[in-house]
């Protein structure tokens, strides 16, 4: 509730700390792969920056991946919100990177050459070969998506369409409800709803990233509209050299 009695909606978006493959360097999309030590270290200074910033999430949203479920936890357990409700869903997983899943994105970036690593990096619409059924990477016979209509290769616009369903009947009713909402997820499921939320087109999405462990404050006005343009991160300078180092990867 806005201090002029109009209605806003309080929403947080928290990419998970480091994972074990950030560090390395490879591309992992639906590999559930740890957050390393400093990813952990990242995701409880998240929890402190919530608590500075006066930030009480009631429920948090998460994918079913446990750099994100731990994420949520440790930052939520740090700002004493560990007790909340939890949903979690595979729309809101990492863009599945198909092939490229397990592969190291410097050695993708020389083999393909710089304009095809950014094509299935970063395009909107290009998504990477999907990746064979059974192999070390995929997830078909994993028992968390049973019966699910799981991709076996993503590009951006692929996972706009399949997040926004559970955005539309899950978080916004949530919001709807007054709800302060936080959801944990991953660079390219968030890239996806920041640019439904900020109405950003097809062609500037690419150069948006998203850094690790930050959490970024929306408020919202009636029409689901941010009130600030492209949100707030609750520690503006660590975000911007943070979003640096992740469009610079494979370099
Ligand atoms: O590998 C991935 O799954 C993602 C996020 O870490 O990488 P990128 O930023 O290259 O899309």
């Amino acid at each position: 509730m806005g201090d002029d009695g109009d209605m806003t909606y309080t929403l947080v978006l928290l990419r998970h700390g480091e994972s074990d493959w950030n560090a390395k360097n490879l591309f992992t999309g639906w590999v559930d792969v740890p957050l390393s030590e400093k990813g952990t270290e990242e995701a409880l200074r998240g929890g402190d920056l919530l608590v500075d910033a006066g930030i009480e999430p009631d429920v948090v949203h998460t994918s079913l991946l446990r750099r994100a479920i731990m994420t949520a936890n440790l930052a939520l357990d740090r700002a004493n919100r560990h007790w909340i409700p939890v949903k979690r869903h595979w729309r809101l997983n990492e863009r599945h990177y198909g092939a490229l899943q397990g592969k190291n994105k410097k050695e993708i970036r020389e083999e393909y050459g710089e304009e095809q690593f950014m094509l299935w990096r970063r395009s909107y619409d290009v998504p990477p070969p999907a990746i064979e059924p059974g192999s070390e990477f995929s997830q078909d016979t994993d028992p968390r998506y049973a019966g699910e209509p799981i991709p076996a290769s993503e590009c951006l616009k692929d996972v706009l369409e399949r997040a926004l369903p559970y955005w539309e009947s899950d978080v916004v009713p949530d919001l709807k409800a007054g709800k302060t909402v936080l959801v944990a997820a991953h660079g390219n499921s968030l890239r996806a709803i920041i640019k439904h939320l900020d109405g950003i087109d097809d062609d500037t999405i690419s150069g948006l990233n998203v850094p690790t462990g930050i959490p970024l404050l929306y408020e919202l006005d009636e029409d689901f509209k941010p009130t600030t343009p492209g949100g707030r991160y609750l520690d503006p300078s660590a975000a911007e050299a943070a979003i640096a180092a992740v469009a610079n990867q494979g370099k």
